[in-house]
């Protein structure tokens, strides 16, 4: 089975792309696979930035073929916060209960209709001696006035998808890869998947 190697130390994330790409019939590696690997500081301001540099260095690291996700909520009440800073956004241990209880303490006062949001996922494809490539998804919905759901990770349990009239953490694996800003991410990259996965290395 043809393996791909995803730079990313988030579980979750790892999770969601063996699901995802198993599909294709790719066997998933993350970097939690490979321990002694080098972190990436994240240091661009956009989700593609931060992408781009975590799947190039981690390109070079390898010398193969390597993705990256970079991605974030972006609440239109806080002007677009937490976005790339998702992950930190009440501290450095990247703790997901206290970044929801941050959100949810800043939207206090925020009456339902106003609590519009999106996740947003950039997904960067670097190949040794080829141009990276990026592509990006989102997936659009509501912050809900409390947690609910015991699936998914991150941000999950307060996000609210309107068609499917739950939680992101409600959903099941399945309905949740129907509908995401990575599946929506990784669905643009169709056209060129044969490209990317036979002549990636
Ligand atoms: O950089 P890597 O190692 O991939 O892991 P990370 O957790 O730091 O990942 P990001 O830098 O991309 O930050 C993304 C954060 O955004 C949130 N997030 C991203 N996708 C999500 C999803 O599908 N559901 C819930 N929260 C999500 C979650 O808090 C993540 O930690
Ligand atoms: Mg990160």
């Amino acid at each position: 089975m043809k393996e791909v190697i995803i730079a990313t130390k988030n579980a979750g994330k790892a999770k969601e792309f063996q699901t995802l790409l198993a599909k294709k019939g790719v066997e998933v590696k993350s970097l939690l696979d490979f321990p002694h690997c080098p972190d990436v500081e994240e240091t661009g301001h956009t989700f593609a930035e931060n992408a781009i540099l975590k799947a190039e260095t981690m390109a070079e690291y390898f010398h193969t073929m390597v993705i990256a996700d970079d991605s974030g909520l972006s609440i239109d009440a806080l002007g677009g916060r937490p976005g790339v800073y998702s992950a930190r956004y009440a501290g450095e241990e990247k703790d997901d209960q206290a970044n929801i209880a941050k959100v949810l303490e800043e939207l206090k006062e925020v009456p339902l209709e106003k609590r519009t949001a999106r996740f947003h996922c950039a997904l960067a494809v670097a190949m040794p001696h080829r141009r990276t490539v990026v592509v990006e998804g989102t997936c659009e919905g509501y912050i809900t006035e409390e947690p609910r759901g015991e699936n998914g990770f991150g941000y999950d349990p307060i996000f609210y998808v309107p068609q499917k009239g739950k939680t992101m953490a409600e959903l099941t694996k399945e309905e949740k890869n129907g509908i995401s800003h990575r599946a929506n991410a990784l669905a643009k990259l169709e056209k060129q998947w044969n490209e990317i996965i036979n002549n990636g290395e």
